[in-house]
């Protein structure tokens, strides 16, 4: 009997004005424990695939079983079939853990993308480098700064290669015919497309070893979708400008010890995302504006957690105090929260051999 643990850290994306680009991995981690015991007599599982699903999160939302609808197992499964292999190997048992919670700007999305490529990686025994792996999560979550960093770990910057001609040909090709939809469990043969070669990159910054993450974690939920598409197509140059100047300065600031509050709290501000996602969270500006180093001690900065809702506030002290004044603000809007106290996971997904 074969058995593995794939471990991914979630991630807060964006931080303030690297919109798409920056991304921190975080320490909760979504666990996918596999084992294969082909030595028992086949169960005809679809796929060969059986999952079974702990939350640890205290989300509602129901999580599919089936190995060609839940999003770890059918990115598995776009690896594998890219590298021509159509199913999961015979009586494959997958066993997801899930402490993230769903839709609220702390990358479960991305965080599965990333489990499920390496599940496909390390099942078909590809031995498909970290680089190539992130070309296929490229091809599902289609901005690098989440997907990144839950692979590499740690505080990233990230950026997508411009494609040559016949490449962008293939990354345009329809996200169905990446991931088809199950069409009633019939394997059509079909090989998906496979990605180009090197569509996205990081690289790895410093991060002072004093700063912490507060994650306020509202009880609501705003799928990625929604939040992109209430976000203009073009921008004021003033406005490109002010965030290009922040997300200039924002690694320098979160790379020195000690921190300076004021330069962090200057380098987290936005304009390209944040002000727009207001009307889908009641009271961020709101919130984002409540307090500062000077008002909050152990404060350094305060911004949306990739998309949202949740709120990251950036400190070194004083934990309880930022959670519960952030906390009573969404309480005013009706909203109840749950918070935690994370740190950047600096390693990124790791496969553990049981
Ligand atoms: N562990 C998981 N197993 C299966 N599906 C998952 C898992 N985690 C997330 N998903 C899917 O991803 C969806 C959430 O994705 P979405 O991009 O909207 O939010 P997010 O990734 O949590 O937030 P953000 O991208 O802003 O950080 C869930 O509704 C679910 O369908
Ligand atoms: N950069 C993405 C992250 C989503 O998690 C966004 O803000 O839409």
């Amino acid at each position: 009997m074969a058995s593995f643990t794939i471990r991914t850290p979630c991630s807060s994306a964006n931080i303030g004005p690297g919109f798409d680009v920056i991304g921190l991995a975080l320490t909760l981690y979504l666990e996918v424990r596999v084992t294969i015991d082909s030595s028992t007599t086949s169960s005809q599982q679809p796929l060969n695939c059986r999952i079974t699903y702990e939350d640890a999160s205290g989300s509602t939302e129901k999580i599919s079983l089936d190995p060609e609808v839940n999003l770890i197992t059918r990115v598995a499964l776009y690896v594998l079939r890219c590298n021509n292999q159509r199913a999961f190997p015979v009586e494959t048992h997958v066993h997801i853990r899930n402490p993230i919670p769903l839709g609220r700007g702390l990358g479960s999305s991305g965080t599965a993308v990333v489990a499920g490529v390496t599940l496909g990686n390390e099942i078909g025994k590809l031995g498909l480098s970290k680089e190539r792996l992130l070309d296929y999560c490229l091809m599902i979550e289609r901005h690098p700064d989440n997907v990144a960093a839950s692979l590499f770990g740690g505080f990233v910057g990230t950026y997508l290669n411009e494609l040559k001609p016949e490449d962008i040909a293939r990354i345009e090709i329809p996200l169905s015919e990446v991931l088809p939809e199950p069409a009633g469990g019939i394997d059509t043969g079909k090989q998906p497309p496979a990605p180009p070669v090197g569509i996205g990159h990081y690289r790895k910054f410093a991060w002072a070893k004093e700063i912490k993450a507060i994650a306020i974690i509202p009880d609501f939920v705003v799928p990625t979708a929604n939040a992109r598409d209430v976000l203009p197509k073009e921008y004021k140059r003033a406005d490109v400008v002010f965030n290009l100047q922040r997300a200039a300065l924002l690694p320098l600031a979160l790379g020195t010890s000690p921190p300076d509050p004021d330069m962090i709290y200057l380098a987290m501000q936005d304009k390209v995302h944040q002000p727009y996602r207001q009307s889908l969270i009641p009271g961020l500006t709101e919130i984002l504006q409540s307090m500062t180093p000077a008002t909050q001690p152990g404060l350094l900065g305060i911004c949306l957690s990739g998309a949202g809702p949740t709120i990251l506030a950036l400190a070194t002290n004083d934990f309880d105090d930022i959670a519960s004044r952030i906390i009573a603000r969404f309480k005013s809007q009706g909203i109840s929260c749950q918070w935690k106290l994370l740190e950047p996971a600096q390693e990124g997904t790791l496969v553990d051999t049981n």
